[in-house]
C-alpha cells in the first residue's frame, strides 16, 4: 500500500494518469468526464492554517443519490444523556465478538460522550466486528473519527484511498467523509473517538522545542484509488445523532484523483517520541499528547489524545505511577495491549475501559502503589504497555449499554480500599 506522509499537508494524487486538473480546481470539463467536488472540513473563511479542504475528482457527483431514511441497525450508536451519567468511577470488562456476521458500523456500541454534533464535545464508541463491509460505506456527518483498533486489523477503504491499520495504529476519518472498512486479520475490537469539535491537530510543543512527541512526517495519507462498481450500494449516515441510509446504483469510492490537505491519515504509535521525566516527579499526562482538539478555551481541550506507552522510568525519589488525582476535566481510558502501571492489581484488561468523571478520585491501585512505594528505584523499562485516554473538558455522559449491558464492573471501587493510614508521630 502506498501513502503519502506529513499531517496536514497540501496533498495531489491520481490514480488515472491526467485525471488531476492542473493549475485550477475546477475546470469547464474536467478530464475524462469526471466531476470536480469541494470538500470541505473547515469554513471557507477559516485562518489559513487551520483552513482544511480538498478537491475530489469523482465519475459521478456525489449529489445522485435519493432521500435518507432512518436506518435500523447499530442500535447501540447513540447520543448519551444525562439520565445515565453519574459520578462513580467506572470500568468494564472487554466487549465480547458478537456472533455471526456483524460489521463495523453494526458493531458499534456508544460508551459515552458529551456536547452534540452542532455545539462540539466527543461521542466515545467501542466496536467489535466479525465481517468486512462490502457494498456499505458509513459517512458520520456529525463528528471526525479517530480510530484505535485494539485486536485486528482494519483495512479502511475512504473516498481518498486505503489505509491499513493494525492495532498500535491509529486513523483519523474526516467528519462527513464515506469510509467502509475491510477485517484483513479476523474479528476486529477497538476504540472509536468522535469528535464533533475543532478537527484533531498536533499540539504545541512549547519549551520541548521543534522536535518530540508526534512528528508531522510519520502521519500517513492515502493516495488515491478508486472502484468502478455499478451496483446497489448502502450509505449509512450518522447525522444530528441519528442513523440514516439510502442506497446508491455504484460505488461511492469512485474518487479517481484529488487534492488538498482534509485527508483521511493513519499513524503508528511506536513512533511517538516519548519524553519524560529525567530527575523527579512523574510529569502530567499531557507530556504523553498524540493529539489534540482544542476548545475555545486555550489550553482546555475538547478533546486531548494521549498515550501510554513503553518508556524508560528513571525518576529518583519519586512514585513512579500515575499519582492519585482529581481532575476537572474528565478521563475515559483504554488499554490496546499489556498492563497500565496505575491498575498492576488487574480488572484494566486489553479491549476494557474506564472513566473517571470530573473531580471523582482516581490513580494507582492498592497493589501498584504498594509496588511503587517499595520499588528499588534503578532505571527500568515498562515494556509490555499500551493504554490511552480521551481526555476531555466537559462530564462524560454515559449510555444504557454502559451502565446495564453487562460488562460494568461493579467492585470497581474495591481496588482502592485498604490503604494503610497515615501514622502521625
Ligand atoms: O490513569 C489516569 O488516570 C491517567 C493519568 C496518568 C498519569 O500518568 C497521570 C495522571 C493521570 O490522570
Ligand atoms: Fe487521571
Amino acid at each position: 500500500m502506498d501513502y503519502q506522509t506529513g499531517f496536514l499537508n497540501h496533498f495531489a494524487t491520481e490514480a488515472v494518469d491526467g485525471a488531476l486538473p492542473q493549475g485550477r480546481n475546477s475546470p469547464q470539463r474536467p478530464a475524462f468526464g469526471l466531476y470536480a467536488e469541494q470538500f470541505s472540513t473547515s469554513a471557507f473563511t477559516a485562518p489559513r492554517a487551520q483552513n482544511r479542504r480538498s478537491w475530489l475528482y469523482r465519475m459521478r457527483p456525489t449529489t445522485e443519490h435519493g432521500p435518507y431514511a432512518p436506518y435500523d441497525g447499530a442500535k447501540h450508536l447513540v447520543q448519551p444523556d444525562d439520565s445515565q451519567t453519574t459520578p462513580n468511577r467506572l470500568r468494564w470488562d472487554p466487549l465480547p465478538m458478537p456472533d455471526g456476521a456483524v460489521d463495523f458500523v453494526d458493531g458499534l456500541m456508544t460508551y459515552g460522550g458529551n456536547g452534540d454534533p452542532s455545539s462540539g464535545g466527543i461521542g466515545i464508541h467501542l466496536y467489535a466486528a466479525t465481517a468486512g463491509m462490502d457494498a456499505r460505506a458509513f459517512q458520520n456527518s456529525d463528528g471526525e473519527m479517530l480510530i484505535v483498533p485494539q485486536q485486528g486489523a482494519l483495512r479502511i477503504v475512504t473516498e481518498l484511498g486505503r489505509l491499513d491499520v493494525p492495532p498500535g495504529h491509529i486513523a483519523l476519518v474526516p467528519k462527513g467523509m464515506r469510509f467502509r472498512v475491510a477485517l484483513t486479520d479476523g474479528a476486529a475490537r477497538g476504540y472509536v473517538c468522535e469528535n464533533f469539535g475543532v478537527p484533531f491537530c498536533l499540539p504545541d510543543l512549547g519549551p520541548i522545542g521543534a522536535n518530540g512527541l508526534a512528528s508531522p512526517r510519520d502521519f500517513e495519507a492515502p493516495v488515491a484509488w478508486f472502484e468502478d462498481r455499478d451496483e446497489p450500494f448502502e450509505v449509512v449516515q450518522k447525522f444530528n445523532g441519528c442513523l440514516w441510509s439510502t442506497t446508491l446504483d455504484h460505488s461511492p469510492f469512485d474518487v479517481v484523483a484529488w487534492h488538498g490537505n482534509s485527508t483521511p491519515s493513519r499513524y503508528d504509535l511506536a513512533r511517538f517520541n516519548t519524553i519524560g521525566t529525567v530527575s523527579f516527579d512523574h510529569p502530567d499526562p499531557s507530556i504523553f499528547t498524540v493529539l489534540t482538539s482544542p476548545s475555545d478555551t486555550s489550553g482546555t481541550a475538547n478533546c486531548d489524545f494521549v498515550i501510554f506507552p513503553p518508556r524508560w522510568m528513571v525518576g529518583e525519589d519519586t512514585f513512579r505511577p500515575p499519582w492519585f488525582h482529581r481532575n476537572v476535566m474528565s478521563e475515559f481510558m483504554g488499554l490496546i495491549h499489556g498492563t497500565y502501571d496505575a491498575k498492576e492489581g488487574g480488572g484494566f484488561a486489553p479491549g476494557g475501559a474506564s472513566l473517571h468523571n470530573q473531580f471523582n478520585g482516581h490513580g494507582p491501585d492498592v497493589e501498584s502503589t504498594a509496588r511503587a512505594m517499595q520499588a528499588d528505584l534503578k532505571p527500568v523499562k515498562i515494556d509490555d504497555t499500551l493504554a490511552f485516554m480521551f481526555e476531555s473538558r466537559a462530564i462524560i455522559q454515559t449510555t444504557p449499554f454502559a451502565m446495564t449491558g453487562g460488562l460494568l464492573q461493579s467492585d470497581y471501587d474495591a481496588c482502592w480500599n485498604g490503604f494503610p493510614k497515615a501514622r502521625l508521630p
